[in-house]
Formats: C-alpha cells, sequence, structure tokens
C-alpha cells in the first residue's frame, strides 16, 4: 500500500495521510518512508498522539537511534559529569527532553541553521520532533533543501567548494552566540571533526551542501576567508524559495532527513507559554568522508 503523500513545497516536504503511529509500521511501512524520505527529505505526520515509547519505537523501526535506552546508563554518568558536556535527546531518567529544555542548556543553538549533529563523527541520518504542547503562534521550525541549494550553484562554485573539508564542533556554533569558556575535558568532548562539505545522497542520487552553524573552519583555509565562504554558502541555501516553515498543531510529527536538510527554531514572543517538543535521532552509518561520493 502506498503512502498518501501531499506535498507542502514545490521542492521538498510532504505530508503523509493514513498512518497511525501508534503501532510501529512494519518493514514494508518503513521501507516506503523511507522512499519517501529520499524524495521529500521531511514528512509531516498530523494528529499522532504518541508518547515517549512509541516516539522511539517509531525511531527504531527506522534505524539505529544515536541515544538509546541501552545507554542510558552511559549516558547517567555523563550527565552527572556535566550536562554541557553531552548533548542528547534523553534526560536523566531516560525520557525524551523536550526541546525547550534541551534549548536551554545548549543556549539557543537551534535558532542558528544547522544538520543535528554535525559535531559528531558520524552525524545523524534522521531526526523527529513531536509536538506534546505547543504555544498559541510563533516558535516555527524552519527547513531549507540543500540538494535543491547545490543544483542552483554557480558552476564555478561548484568546482570550488566540491571537495572542501569542513570542521564542526560546538564550540564553534556556541562561539557565535558568546560563549567563550570550557575547561580542558570539555575542549576535549567538543574537538572539531572533519566533514564534507559536499555529500552524495544515495537515496536520491543527488549531491547536498554539508552546512551547519557548528562549522568554524575549512581545512587549508585561513579562517576569516573560510567563515566568510560559509557564511555566503549559508545565505544562498536558506534563501525564501528553498525553505518550508512548519507551523507546528499539536501531535504534528515532523521528520527530516539531516543529510539532505538544514532546519533552525524560530523564536516565539512569550516564552512563558510552554513548548514541548521531543526528538529522537538515528545515527548515520559513517563519518562523511567515509561514506561514498557519485561515481
Ligand atoms: O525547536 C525547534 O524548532 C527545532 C529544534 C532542533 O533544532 C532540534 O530538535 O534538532
Ligand atoms: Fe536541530
Amino acid at each position: 500500500m502506498p503512502l498518501r503523500l501531499t506535498p507542502l513545497h514545490p521542492l521538498f516536504a510532504a505530508e503523509v495521510g493514513g498512518l497511525d503511529l501508534r503501532r510501529t509500521p512494519g518493514p514494508e511501512v518503513c521501507a516506503e518512508i523511507d522512499r519517501a524520505m529520499d524524495r521529500y527529505a521531511v514528512l509531516v505526520f498530523r494528529g499522532q498522539e504518541l508518547d515517549d515509547d512509541q516516539q522511539m519505537a517509531f525511531g527504531e523501526a527506522l534505524g539505529p537511534l544515536e541515544t538509546t535506552r541501552g545507554t542510558v546508563d552511559a549516558h547517567k554518568h555523563r550527565l552527572k559529569h556535566g550536562a554541557m558536556n553531552d548533548i542528547s535527546n534523553l534526560d536523566v531518567d531516560g525520557k525524551l527532553l523536550a526541546a525547550d529544555d534541551r534549548r536551554r542548556m545548549f543556549n539557543l543553538g537551534n535558532q542558528l541553521w544547522h544538520s543535528d549533529s554535525s559535531f559528531k563523527a558520524t552525524p545523524a541520518k534522521y531526526s523527529m520532533l513531536h509536538a506534546r504542547v505547543v504555544p498559541p503562534d510563533g516558535g516555527d521550525t524552519e527547513f531549507a533543501d540543500m540538494r535543491a541549494a547545490w543544483d542552483a550553484l554557480p558552476e564555478k562554485t561548484k568546482a570550488k567548494v566540491r571537495d572542501l573539508v569542513t570542521e564542526h564542533s560546538l564550540i564553534f556554533s556556541r562561539g557565535q552566540l558568546g560563549f567563550a569558556d570550557y575547561t580542558e575535558e570539555e575542549k576535549k568532548a567538543f574537538a572539531p571533526v572533519p566533514q564534507r562539505l559536499v555529500r552524495w545522497h544515495p537515496g536520491s542520487q543527488r549531491h547536498s551542501l554539508y552546512l551547519s552553524s557548528h562549522i568554524g573552519r575549512i581545512q587549508g583555509w585561513q579562517v576569516p576567508e573560510a567563515m566568510a565562504l560559509i557564511r555566503w554558502l549559508v545565505e544562498f541555501a536558506t534563501q525564501r524559495q528553498f525553505v518550508y516553515a512548519h507551523t507546528w498543531r499539536q501531535w504534528d510529527l515532523v521528520m527530516w532527513d539531516n543529510r539532505a536538510t538544514m532546519h533552525r527554531a524560530r523564536p516565539y514572543e512569550d516564552a512563558t507559554y510552554p513548548r514541548d517538543l521531543r526528538r529522537v535521532t538515528l545515527a548515520d552509518v559513517a563519518p562523511t568522508l567515509e561514506q561514498r561520493m557519485a561515481a
């Protein structure tokens, strides 16, 4: 049975109808979802009244999670030794953290355009956010299609950036927010990781720009030149025609492919309203430099 897909944007993003995710989909439906992710990169499932277990079960049906219940003990240990050292979807009891709690911990970083976990050697594949409580207005999440952005680049620029290797770290993204003080342990934990600037997406057979606020260097380049280029690319790639803005309703589940998109949280007026969005993240298969490029 093919999924019922309704496009939400001329380039990417679609709504998926006819699925009740309280019952974890089997392998055939998951394969359909993967195919739809390859095509659309962002999928919106409305009206899904899930709890943490059901959301995690859906994630696990699609592939290995970045943080699983099996790693909760290790995770508790890391939290005890400084929550700032860790970034995770889980709290100390293994419950999913609300995005706002993660945001408080990670200093508004979600409001910068980014790709999840690009600061990890093996970054994230899919992320899914589930809306438990939403404020009356504001607080959208915006997504930008990094395949369409790549396609639209001038050929000269493509040739210039095609083989570049960037370095990503939480220290770089937090630096943009004014954070500068780190312990030696934190510096070690957040050591920059190399990533390709241009990726090959096997599912869609398309290239994508792998951009993120976590980028702070391009290997072999002086920092000012590197960051001027990265800023230009981010501006280019997040022009209005490449962006889908999701306005949340309670019980929306939105899943995106971090290999093919960037996203950012938008602020909302009255921060006294709760905004409880919970995330489950799937791990990619390998560091980007170890992944195959197009033949
Ligand atoms: O809160 C949001 O709108 C987005 C948060 C985010 O970037 C994430 O959960 O990965
Ligand atoms: Fe994010």
